[in-house]
C-alpha cells in the first residue's frame, strides 16, 4: 500500500446470483437484486436492482428484466457489467464526488465461475477505475463472514445455499480442502413452489408470488416446533383462466420442496463421505454452519442436522455473511492475501 493510499477507496462486494451487496466504510451501502432492465429497442439498461425487480413479470414488449448472473455463473457479461457499475456509482459517498476515485476491491464471486469469466469481472471492476482489485470465493468468504477462523489448522464444514447454487465446503488452513457445488438452492425451491401450485392447485402463480410464499410458509420439513399460519394465494386459475385464491399450508410446501433438499442434504453426505479423518473429527466436534439467504427456510437446520448427526448453526444474518467476510477481507488485506485471487 503506497503513500497515496489516502485517495484510494475501498469497497468489498458480494456479487450473487440473487443478490448484489457492497460494503463502503464499514457499512451495506447496497443490497439490491442482481437484476437488471433493459429496453429492446435501444438496448440500453434502464433499471438496476430493487427497480428493475419491481418489473419482473410485470414488463409489456419493449423491457425485459434480466438476471445476468444464473445459476452461479455469468449468463450476461455485458448486462453483469453495467449492473456492477451502477451499483458502484450509486454508493452515496462516492456518487457525490466528480469523479469516481481509485477503488481497491475485494470481489467475492459464485463459485462455479470459469477462469475465463473471472478475468471478465476483474475488467469490468478495472474499468470502474478498480486499482487494485482482488477475488474471493463464496465458501471462503462465507467462513469468514462466519466467524471462522479459517487459517486454523481445524476443519470447518460451511453450506452456503444462495439464490443459484449450493456451495458445501471443507476449509482448513486457508484453503478448500473438498467442495461441492450443486445447482440447488433458493431460485429452484421457488420454482418447485410455481410448479407445486399449477400441478396441485391448478394455479398459475409467477416467481415474485412464489418466493413470497417460499418466504412467509416455506418449510423443509412438516415437523415444526413452530408452524406458521396458512397464507392465501392468488394467481390465475388455469382452467378457467380467472384470477383465483387459494389456501395453502406450510405442510404443502415442505412436500414440494421435499426432493429438492434431500438433492442438498445427499451433497451435504457425500462431502463429508470425502472429508479426510483428522478433519472430519474436527467437524465432529464442531458441526456444520449455514449462511446464505437458502439457510432461512423453516427446518432445513433440524433437517440437516438428523441427517448428519452433527450439530448445525445458521450464520448470524446469513443473507449478509458473504459481504461481511468480503469486507473482513478488504480490511485485512495482509491477512488474507494468501487466499484471495489476484
Ligand atoms: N426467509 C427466507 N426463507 C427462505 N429463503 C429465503 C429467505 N430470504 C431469502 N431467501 C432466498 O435466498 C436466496 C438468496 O440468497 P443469497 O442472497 O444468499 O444468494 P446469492 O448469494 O445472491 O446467490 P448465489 O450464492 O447463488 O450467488 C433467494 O432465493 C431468496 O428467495
Amino acid at each position: 500500500m503506497g503513500f497515496f493510499d489516502f485517495l484510494i477507496e475501498e469497497i468489498a462486494i458480494d456479487l450473487g446470483t440473487a443478490n448484489t451487496l457492497i460494503i463502503h466504510n464499514d457499512k451495506v451501502v447496497v443490497d439490491s437484486p442482481s437484476i437488471v432492465a433493459r429496453d429492446r429497442t435501444s438496448g440500453k439498461i434502464t433499471a438496476v436492482g430493487k427497480e428493475a425487480a419491481m418489473m419482473q413479470g410485470k414488463t409489456h414488449e419493449n423491457i425485459k428484466t434480466i438476471r445476468p448472473l444464473k445459476d452461479g455463473v455469468i449468463a450476461d457479461f455485458d448486462a453483469s457489467e453495467k449492473m456492477l457499475t451502477m451499483f458502484i456509482k450509486e454508493i452515496p459517498a462516492l456518487k457525490k464526488k466528480l469523479f469516481t476515485p481509485a477503488l481497491r476491491m475485494v470481489i467475492c464471486i459464485p463459485s462455479g465461475i470459469t477462469e475465463v469469466e473471472m478475468r471478465a469481472v476483474k475488467e469490468s471492476a478495472e474499468r470502474v477505475n478498480g486499482k487494485e482489485v482482488y477475488l474471493i470465493h463464496e465458501p471462503m468468504a462465507a467462513a469468514i463472514g462466519i466467524g471462522v477462523d479459517i487459517m486454523q489448522p481445524k476443519g470447518n464444514m460451511i453450506v452456503d445455499i444462495g439464490g443459484g447454487t449450493t456451495e458445501i465446503a471443507v476449509i482448513a488452513l486457508g484453503g478448500i480442502v473438498c467442495d461441492k457445488s450443486v445447482k440447488i438452492a433458493g431460485d429452484v425451491f421457488t420454482n418447485d413452489i410455481v410448479y407445486y401450485m399449477r400441478t396441485q392447485h391448478n394455479l398459475y402463480v409467477g416467481e415474485r408470488t412464489a418466493e413470497k410464499i417460499k418466504i412467509q410458509i416455506g418449510a423443509a420439513t412438516e415437523d415444526l416446533e413452530v408452524p406458521p399460519d396458512e397464507m392465501s394465494v392468488q394467481g390465475r386459475d388455469l382452467l378457467t383462466g380467472k384470477p383465483k385464491q387459494v389456501n395453502i399450508s406450510y405442510r404443502e410446501i415442505a412436500k414440494a420442496l421435499d426432493k429438492s433438499i434431500l438433492r442438498i442434504e445427499d451433497a451435504v453426505m457425500e462431502t463429508l463421505s470425502q472429508t479426510p479423518p483428522e478433519l472430519a473429527a474436527d467437524i465432529y466436534n464442531t458441526g456444520i454452519y449455514l449462511a446464505g439467504g437458502g439457510s432461512m427456510l423453516r427446518g432445513l437446520d433440524k433437517r440437516l442436522s438428523q441427517k448428519t448427526d452433527l450439530p448445525v448453526y445458521i450464520a448470524e444474518d446469513p443473507l449478509r455473511a458473504v459481504v461481511r467476510g468480503t469486507g473482513i477481507c478488504l480490511k485485512t488485506l495482509n491477512r488474507y492475501k494468501g487466499i484471495l485471487i489476484k
